[in-house]
């Protein structure tokens, strides 16, 4: 079974149509790459899978769980980072992540030793008591991670969580999921809009406005369109559909 399985959404705001009929499965344990122009509907979809936004059409399922019909149960399964950071810059990394804990209603004896494991599992032990504001980018995005994965969910949710770093930071932390993915089988949905971030065996699911045009390996798109390299394969894909829209 699938970690994901996305039937059949569309989602509209207003008269923008931002997703179309789409279906796709997350593979469980692998690092999931979601790729997507701008405007592809990336973040669209984080926020349904999320709640932020409640479905029009379609359902999507957490470990097989409805999240139109049991969302509650669903979201447990679920961490999410989204695009824009929300840590408080003028807290420590640990006052981040209690402050976090606090406000899901776990005391503080509970949360202490998931606390810990966390800071443990992103390498941040050394930084728990730096204020937000004096850790470098990769650092930043490694405490939201941490918050995320808190409640020891089986799925975690990243969008666009590379951008703004420099490209040693980028490279870093997508090898830093990656060892997440392989060690503690967490389920990752990765998206992005930068090819080198995608690893030939990765799952893919290519997004163009609001469609999608691929769902494979990465190797097997690149393979189907006859290029030889994930960028060039994604600029083929996307311009026959903007062609023939
Ligand atoms: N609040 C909104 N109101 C109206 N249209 C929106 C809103 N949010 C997104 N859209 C539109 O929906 C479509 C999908 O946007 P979305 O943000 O999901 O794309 P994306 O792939 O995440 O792109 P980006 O990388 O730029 O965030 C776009 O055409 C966008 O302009």
């Amino acid at each position: 079974m699938n970690a994901l399985q996305v039937d059949q959404v569309s989602f509209s705001f207003g008269d923008k149509v931002a997703l179309d009929q789409v279906s796709f499965g997350i593979e469980t344990g692998r690092l999931n790459a979601l790729l997507g122009p701008n405007g592809a509907g990336k973040s669209t979809l984080i926020a349904l899978f999320s709640r932020l936004y409640r479905l029009q059409q379609g359902d999507i399922r957490v470990g097989g769980v409805s999240l139109r019909r049991q969302p509650r149960q669903a979201l447990r399964q679920l961490g999410v980072v989204f695009q824009q950071s929300t840590l408080d810059l003028d807290l420590s990394v640990h006052q981040n992540l209690a402050y976090h804990a606090a406000l899901h209603g776990l005391s503080a004896r509970a949360a202490a030793p998931l606390i810990e494991q966390e800071l443990m599992r992103q390498s941040l032990l050394a930084h728990q008591h730096q204020r937000v504001r004096e850790l470098n980018g990769g650092h930043r995005r490694r405490v939201e991670i941490a918050r995320a994965l808190l409640h020891q969910p089986s799925i975690l949710l990243l969008d666009e969580a590379s951008a703004g770093l420099d490209p040693a930071s980028r490279l870093a932390l997508n090898q830093h999921i990656r060892t997440l993915c392989a060690e503690q089988r967490i389920t990752v949905v990765w998206t992005t809009h930068l090819m080198d971030e995608i690893a030939l065996n990765d799952p893919v699911v290519v997004l163009h406005g609001g469609r999608v045009l691929a769902a494979s390996s990465a190797e097997g798109i690149i393979a189907k369109t006859g290029h030889t390299n994930l960028n060039d394969a994604f600029r083929y894909m996307t311009q026959t559909a903007g062609a023939s829209a």
